[in-house]
This record gives structure tokens, sequence and C-alpha cells, in this order.
């Protein structure tokens, strides 16, 4: 098993997910709201990190991380309700290298 942090928190959450004890686990109470429950979290900590962003200086850098952290671990919640592995969102990227953003926004357009 890797020990990449990222790999250790989709392990861990999915055996939150497979324990489903809400009573004892933010994890499995989050994904028991689905959805609705897990989307509100994420936009509340997106806007959080980009408030933190603008915050100057080191206490801004230290909060933005911390704020991103957030913003990350809510958004592997939702995959993992969405049975999407950190995997698939990595081919998913990895499929994008070499494609300009700006070529592949125009290729939408045509
Ligand atoms: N990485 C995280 C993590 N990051 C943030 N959070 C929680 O996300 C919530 C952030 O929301 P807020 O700051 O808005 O706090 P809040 O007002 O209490 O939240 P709400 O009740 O409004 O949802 C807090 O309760 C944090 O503790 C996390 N909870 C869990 N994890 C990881 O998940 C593991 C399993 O956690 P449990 O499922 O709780 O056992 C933990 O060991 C961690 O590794």
């Amino acid at each position: 098993m890797s020990n990449r942090p990222l790999d250790q928190l989709e392990a861990t959450i999915a055996a939150r997910q497979a324990a489903g004890d809400a009573d004892s686990s933010y994890t499995a109470k989050l994904l028991a709201g689905g959805v609705e429950k897990i989307g509100r979290k994420i936009v509340e900590e997106a806007a959080e990190v980009v408030e933190a962003a603008g915050e100057p200086g080191e206490p801004g850098r230290e909060h933005t991380i911390a704020e991103a952290g957030d913003v990350l671990y809510h958004l592997m919640v939702l995959l993992a309700h969405r049975q999407i592995k950190l995997s698939d969102v990595e081919s998913e990227l990895a499929r994008r290298f070499g494609m300009s953003g700006l070529e592949e926004k125009a290729s939408r357009s045509k």
C-alpha cells in the first residue's frame, strides 16, 4: 500500500464508508448526507481557500495550505460517494497532458 498521504486518506475514507458509522465518523456522517451535504461543504471550503489565498505573508500561506487540505478532503469524500477513485481523476489529468487549456476550450466551441 502506498504511503502517499492522498492514497492513505482514500483508504481511510473507504474504510469509514464501509463501516457507515455516522456517530463516530465525520466522513460517514458526510457520506450519509449525499451530494447535497458533501457539495455544500465543498462550496464552503472552496470559498475559504480563495479567501485565505488573498491574505498576506506567511500566515496567509499557512492558512491557504490548511484550507486547501479541507477542500481536498471534502472533494475526496464526494469522489468516494460516486465510487470514483483518485486514480480515475489522475488518469483524466494525464489524458490532458500536452493539451493547452486554451486549445481545449477552443475545440469545444467548434
Ligand atoms: N482530513 C480530514 C478532514 N479535514 C477536515 N475535516 C473535518 O471537516 C470539518 C470542516 O468543517 P468546518 O471547519 O466547517 O467545521 P464544522 O462547522 O464542524 O463542520 P459542519 O458540522 O458544518 O459540517 C471539521 O469537522 C473537520 O474536522 C476532516 N475530517 C476528517 N479528515 C480525515 O478523515 C479521517 C477520518 O475521519 P473520521 O471519519 O471523522 O473518523 C481523519 O483521520 C482525517 O485523516
